[in-house]
């Protein structure tokens, strides 16, 4: 067991996240429609005396490096099925905003996940490393899949889906994170004693998304978490409309945000929308990412 394992992951963004009443495990079921993009974290993994993790990027400072840690759980959990120690230093590149609602700790689980278990070489089938990844969060199934899937249960159950071309988008990353189970209570407050329908997806979406087809997708794209992110964080609301004065086929608060996601029609739309986002002012930075992209994805 030498040498080193290095794994790329991608973002998400959901283009439809329907959300039904509070169950009483504390999760809400989903209709949640996941798409990769191009953004990406680097997870190595080698091995060591300890378990131990590193994180460099731009917001390597919020990381956790102890155990609490997505990918360090991955490990101790591969680890335990499977009768070995987790004595591995993994590293993470971390290029995926952080607490952003965009994954990025469940892509550095699932890159943890598939890093080791190519270091260890415990021959698990993708259905027991599924398995893991559902015990480790909601989203972290959609991170060693990628490209585009339907995600019902808590988001754990995909169905993949056909895409029939590249989707472009501009990200807004906002000051700050938002904390998941927080925006799941203040839209459950918000809704109050209403009758929350089952969540569906929506065929039109769908349609869409088979027919590579960006203006019917911005037709479609819904967030019912996206009230929620703006009631916890006003500003997001400037955000939104800055992207869509500016040109944007749909604005959107991205999972459970604050990261705001703008739909555009190709590469020079994307240019226009983050030139402007960046010169609004109400926000900390942009990226521009296309999507459906590849999962989970061993480089070495
Ligand atoms: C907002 C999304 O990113 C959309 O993809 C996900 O639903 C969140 O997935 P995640 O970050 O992997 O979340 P988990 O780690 O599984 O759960 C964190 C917390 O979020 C809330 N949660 C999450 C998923 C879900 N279907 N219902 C929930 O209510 C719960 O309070 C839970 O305790
Ligand atoms: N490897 C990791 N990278 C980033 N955050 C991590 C990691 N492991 C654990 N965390 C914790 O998870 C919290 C959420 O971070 P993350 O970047 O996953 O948020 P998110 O993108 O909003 O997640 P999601 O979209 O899945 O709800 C962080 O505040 C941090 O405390």
């Amino acid at each position: 067991m030498t040498g080193s394992v290095t794994v790329r992951v991608p973002a998400k963004v959901n283009v439809q996240l329907a959300v039904g009443g509070p169950r009483s495990d504390g999760y809400h079921d989903l209709a949640n429609v996941f798409l990769a993009v191009g953004l990406h974290d680097e997870v190595t993994v080698r091995p060591a005396d300890e378990l131990r993790v590193t994180c460099a990027g731009p917001d390597a400072a919020q990381v956790p490096l102890d155990h609490s840690n997505l990918a360090a759980r991955a490990a101790l959990a591969l680890a335990a099925r499977y009768g070995r120690d987790a004595n591995v230093h993994i590293h993470i590149d971390k290029d995926i905003p952080v607490a952003g609602g965009m994954a990025g700790g469940s892509a550095d689980g699932a890159g943890a996940l598939l890093a080791c278990d190519a270091l260890w070489g415990t021959g698990a089938s993708r259905e027991e490393l599924l398995g893991i990844c559902a015990e480790l969060g909601s989203d972290v199934p959609f991170s060693l899949v990628g490209g585009a899937a339907l995600g019902r249960g808590r988001g754990e159950l995909l169905t993949p889906l056909p895409v029939g071309g590249a989707f472009h988008w501009v990200f807004a990353v906002a000051d700050g994170g938002l904390s998941t189970p927080a925006v799941y209570a203040e839209c459950d407050r918000l809704r109050g004693a209403a009758d929350i329908p089952a969540p569906e997806a929506s065929a039109a979406l769908l349609d869409a998304l088979r027919a590579g087809d960006a203006e019917a997708l911005a037709a479609a794209v819904s967030n019912d978490l996206q009230d929620a992110a703006v009631s916890l964080r006003p500003s997001l609301a400037a955000t939104l409309e800055a992207g869509r004065g500016a040109g944007a086929l749909a604005a959107m608060v991205s999972g459970s945000g604050p990261t705001t996601a703008f739909l555009v029609p190709d590469a020079a739309g994307a240019r226009k929308v983050a030139d402007a986002l960046q010169s609004s002012g109400t926000c900390r930075a942009v990226r521009v990412a296309a999507g459906p992209v590849p999962g989970a994805t061993v480089l070495s």
